[in-house]
């Protein structure tokens, strides 16, 4: 479908300038004590929030509107996002893998809550809507509402890490709960971590994952608020980005400076949650949703594909800082790139191996990426990261910081000359390349901004230990473990203390010494 088309045939989907204007709604995001006027303007918030806003401008530039748009299936006749859509197939799993990776090449892989993160949640309400019971018809109205603009919406699932030793029930003054329920809807305190991306958002979906099972109906909510909501306040971590601008340039934080997504402790303070927007409030179907829905293979479906670009960007970066130190025709430095390289073509075979796996969803004809893959991708995702990390510190080693402080530097004439002399690199590099090239690589894993994505990937999907748990679990009644002991059965059947068991091979009584002896 082109452009004009999806146009006459009325898409709803935002544009880059309209998601900027969403934003400017009066929306409470606290930083450094001051609450922020305007996130598109703010110089912590605001290049962040441009990039998301390129990304909406990709929907309908008639460059990418191909990959980018499938017809949606609520009936407008319009187009969306494919990933926000059932997957009906593998080849609607390709479409969505296409369309993430386009948005991520956008964005070089460095925004995970990029709106099509959430998108594998959401599409949960259009597949199953009676699950939602008597919230079903809000289950509809929100997977077609997001579906038809590709809302973005965060998530905060996971209760604040304090008093970890004590039941639920006793930190339920710190855990998102239902004071009161009113006409209007259910009156919600209390706070989440993180809600990542949060002041940049447009609503936030408030449910639980992992972690001990709720038994008290008040802390059993999924619900979803738009964060401009009386009541919600975002209190933002240190902005990389507001740091960057204030202290620094573009030229020598080029991510933190575009890419940052705030962390924020998310507080509801006696918050109006209308009926309408409410999902779950029932202590059985919060604990059985995770499970059932199959949304977690989505969400790491869409995160081994931006892992996969961001992958890609560190090996181009990598060997652009060698091909500057001159150490890259070292063996083992070599061995270093491979096995970077060698990371990447695992996470985009896991993400491939996930369509080709691709397995009944929640309900009959609904399709999602092949799970034991996915945790097998959530599992390794952490050690893999971190092992990258070490590598590249261990190959570019001091380059990583054999660098001038500021892009100013090059414009002050009593250093340039220096600069230009003992910056240089190898291979007919200048001091200005190395200088652009080595800060690109430090902000990607050492600044604030790459030792914050480490912490990403390693919680991403919570503990590894948990997904190796949930592997385990899980091969057992996938037929993984069945299989594999089946074929060391196979293989012990075929002898006994006496010998071959299969006729086909020759049992050396004729050369063994103690059939020999006992002739
Ligand atoms: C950069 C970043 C961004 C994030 N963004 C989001 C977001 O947007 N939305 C969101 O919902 N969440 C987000 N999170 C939270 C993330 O999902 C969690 O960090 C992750 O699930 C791990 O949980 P936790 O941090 O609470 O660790 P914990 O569960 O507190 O675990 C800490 C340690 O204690 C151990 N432990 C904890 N409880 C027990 C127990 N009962 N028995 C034995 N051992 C225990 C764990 O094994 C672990 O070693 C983000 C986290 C980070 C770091």
């Amino acid at each position: 479908m082109t452009e004009t088309a999806a146009v006459k045939a009325g898409s709803r989907v935002q544009s880059g300038d309209e998601f900027l204007e969403s934003l400017r709604d009066g929306r409470s995001v606290w930083s450094y004590g001051e609450r922020v006027d305007d996130v598109t303007t703010h110089p912590g918030f605001r290049n962040s929030a441009r990039s998301l806003a390129e990304l909406y401008d990709m929907m309908h530039a008639p460059e990418t509107f191909d990959v980018m748009n499938a017809p949606t299936d609520t009936g407008s006749g319009g187009t969306t996002h494919p990933f926000f859509k059932v997957a009906r197939s593998q080849d609607d799993l390709r479409a969505s893998r296409n369309a993430i990776t386009c948005w991520q090449e956008r964005v070089f892989g460095w925004m995970g809550r990029t709106p099509d993160y959430k998108a594998s949640l959401i599409t949960t309400l259009g597949d199953n809507p009676e699950y939602f019971g008597e919230y079903a018809d809000n289950a509809r109205f929100w997977y077609k509402e997001v579906q038809e603009r590709v809302l973005h919406i965060g998530h905060a699932i996971v209760n604040p890490p304090v008093d970890r030793s004590k039941p639920i029930s006793e930190t339920k003054d710190v855990f998102v709960h239902v004071d009161r329920e009113t006409d209007n809807g259910l009156i919600v305190s209390g706070a989440k971590v993180v809600a990542t991306g949060s002041p940049t958002t447009q609503y936030v979906y408030i449910s639980k994952s992992g972690g001990p099972p709720v038994t008290d109906k008040s802390m059993a909510l999924t619900f979803i608020a738009p964060v401009s909501g009386p009541g919600i306040s975002m209190i933002s971590r240190a902005s990389y980005e507001n740091v960057a601008a204030r202290a620094a340039s573009p030229f020598d934080y080029p991510l933190s400076s575009r890419l940052d997504e705030n962390d924020t402790v998310l507080v509801f303070d006696e918050a109006l949650i209308p009926w309408e927007n409410v999902l779950v409030y029932d202590v059985d179907r919060i604990n059985e949703f995770e499970d059932a829905s199959g949304w977690l293979s989505r969400a790491i479906f869409q995160a081994s594909t931006r892992m996969g670009v961001k992958l890609d960007f560190l090996v181009g970066a990598v060997s652009k800082a060698l091909e500057i130190t001159g150490s890259g025709g070292f063996r083992g430095v070599q061995a270093g790139l491979g096995e970077i390289i060698s990371y990447r073509h695992a996470v985009h075979a896991i993400r491939d191996g996930m369509i080709e796996s691709a397995e009944p969803g929640w309900t009959e004809g609904s399709v999602i990426p092949g799970t034991a893959y996915g945790f097998a991708y959530a599992a390794m995702a952490p050690g893999m990261y971190r092992r990258i990390r070490e590598i590249i510190e261990t190959i570019v080693a001091s380059g990583l910081i054999y660098l001038n402080s500021n892009a100013v530097d090059f414009e002050t004439p009593e250093i340039r000359p220096f600069l230009d002399r003992y910056l240089r690199g190898s291979n007919g590099k200048t001091a200005l390349d190395r200088s652009k090239t080595m800060k690109l690589l430090w902000d990607a894993i050492g600044s604030e901004f790459g030792a914050r994505h480490e912490l990403y990937e390693l919680n991403y999907f919570g503990q590894p230990e948990t997904n190796h748990l949930a592997i385990s679990q899980l091969s057992a009644v996938d037929g993984t473990l069945d299989y594999a002991r089946d074929l060391v059965e196979q293989c012990m059947s075929e002898y006994d203390l006496k010998g071959w068991t299969n006729s086909r091979f020759v049992t050396p009584d004729d050369v063994n010494f103690i059939a020999l002896r006992n002739k």
